[in-house]
């Protein structure tokens, strides 16, 4: 017999786990599929949480010479791969426990093992069994993309090949320059492997606003990473000492490498779900459009998370909030709950973090012309007075009219990370420069320096 649940969410990772523990909470019944022996999906075993630990670690290395330059007798020390690789995944072995034995048993809600496809808009198939529900949502994220037409492509890993590395690469190349080949190349880099940072012609952090673009790289290249622009990769061949060489089109190599790690973009869980069968077609880049309140052109199918049509919202917290929102709707009698994807915080844990909300200055000025006003600052903080290892903070607010709106908040520098929650709910709520300026500073923190800008 089927078994027939108000909900059926395809994926336990953010997005779905999300879903299925509100529709729960409003006493549905839901169930959520999931074809890996791990709770969590990405962010959890493969993203956010591995990837902290290792800046953990990373911000460590330094913070144990810059000690030396505060006075402490102390010889700066190398990590032990193993022992630090250990702790993480013990550390996430727990996440995975609690999310089967708390989260979803005590919440009531089924979890079914194996991977599923659609026989139609309220039928899913998984492992020959067939499931029913009123409602469909499709959270199968996204994975690591390669690049399958240069030869020896195979020979290099992936993010998710990085978190499986038993011992430490010496020597690496990370090819990319999105946000998680910078995130990995920072992390290999404090932690003592001579890194490479390869990368076609176009600045870092697309579509970053160019004080971020231009600070990181700036920075990057002082602590020890080495950038390769503009030149293609040709083929990746295996030396007899196992180690791989990188052959550029213009005939020059990188060679000795221990490790080179894919990190060119991911690409949508969206090819293997029999989605012809109900009639849904990806995009050509295999997301699916949504509308704002996350339905498809399929009644009673949804798509939440990484997988939607929207750009740049590829972030573990909005698949949360996608999740939560469709089931407060759907379930929760909160009409016209949704997610508003305006304004959407988001750090970059590379060293140091970066922290940013809005539009960057050359999109503010494509959309509000000679509306754009700018403030900017960059200091040394205070915590780096003594330390030789200089690292600046700099700081940008994009504000707009005559009431001088701020529309995008940028920072790059130690605490960041920390520090833009706070400043994300005040452009929420549309504050204005004078906003800042009337608010008291707190000191001595670089905060400070967001609400005294000149
Ligand atoms: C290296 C890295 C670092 C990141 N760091 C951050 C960060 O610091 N902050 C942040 O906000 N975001 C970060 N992200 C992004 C974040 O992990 C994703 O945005 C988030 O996990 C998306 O959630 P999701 O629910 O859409 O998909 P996922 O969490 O990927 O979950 C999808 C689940 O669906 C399952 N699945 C797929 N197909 C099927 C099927 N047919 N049947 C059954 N199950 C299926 C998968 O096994 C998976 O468990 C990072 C990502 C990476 C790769």
């Amino acid at each position: 017999m089927n078994q027939h649940y108000d909900v059926i969410a395809i994926g336990a990772g953010s997005g779905g786990l999300s879903v299925v523990e509100k529709a729960a909470a409003y006493g549905k019944k839901a169930a959520v599929v999931e074809m890996n022996d791990d709770l969590g999906g990405t962010c959890v075993n493969r993203g956010c949480v591995p990837k902290k630990v290792m800046w953990y670690a990373a911000e460590l290395a330094h913070a144990q010479v810059h000690a030396r330059d505060y006075g402490f007798d102390l010889t700066p020390g190398k990590v032990d791969w193993t022992k630090l690789v250990m702790k993480r995944e013990n550390l996430i072995d727990g996440i995975n426990d609690w999310y089967r034995d708390d989260f979803l048993a005590k919440a009531g809600i089924d979890l079914i093992y194996g991977q599923a496809r659609f026989l139609d808009a309220h039928t899913l198939e998984v492992r020959g069994e067939r499931y029913t529900a009123d409602h469909i949502v499709i959270a199968t994220g996204s994975r690591p993309l390669v690049f399958k037409d240069i030869p020896g492509a195979e020979l290099g890993i992936t993010s998710d090949g990085f978190f499986e590395l038993e011992e430490q690469p010496q020597k690496v190349a990370v090819v990319g320059g999105g946000y998680i080949a910078l995130e990995l190349a920072g992390v290999l880099n404090a932690l003592g492997s001579d890194t490479h940072l390869l990368h076609q012609g176009f600045p870092v952090l697309i579509g970053f606003d160019a004080m971020i673009q231009q600070g990181l790289r700036k920075q990057m290249e002082a602590d020890g990473i080495t950038f390769h622009d503009n030149d293609k990769i040709a083929s990746i061949e295996k030396q007899n000492n196992g180690q791989l060489t990188v052959h550029y089109q213009s005939g020059e190599t990188l060679e000795n490498l221990d490790q080179l790690i894919w990190a060119i973009g991911r690409v949508p869980n969206t090819d293997d779900l029999g989605l012809n069968t109900i009639g849904l077609q990806p995009a050509k880049n295999g997301l699916i459009d949504v509308n704002e309140y996350q339905e498809t052109s399929v009644a009673g199918v949804y798509a939440i998370g990484d997988i939607i049509n929207k750009r740049g919202v590829q972030l573990t917290p909005v698949a949360i909030a996608a999740g939560r929102r469709l089931s407060d709707r759907l379930f929760g009698g909160m009409q016209g709950r949704k997610v508003d994807y305006n304004l959407i915080p988001t750090v970059m844990f590379t060293h140091p973090p970066i922290g940013t909300i809005g539009l960057s200055e050359e999109a503010a000025r494509e959309q509000y012309g000679d509306e754009v006003k700018v403030y900017q600052t960059d200091f040394n903080s205070m915590y780096y007075s003594f330390v030789k290892h200089k690292v600046k903070t700099y700081m940008k607010l994009i504000v707009v009219g005559k009431d001088e709106k701020i529309v995008g908040c940028h920072a790059m520098g130690k605490g960041v990370d920390e520090m833009m929650q706070g400043f994300a709910v005040a452009l929420k709520m549309g504050a204005t420069k004078q906003d800042f300026d009337d608010t008291i500073a707190i000191h001595p923190v670089s905060a400070e320096e967001m609400v005294t800008m000149k």
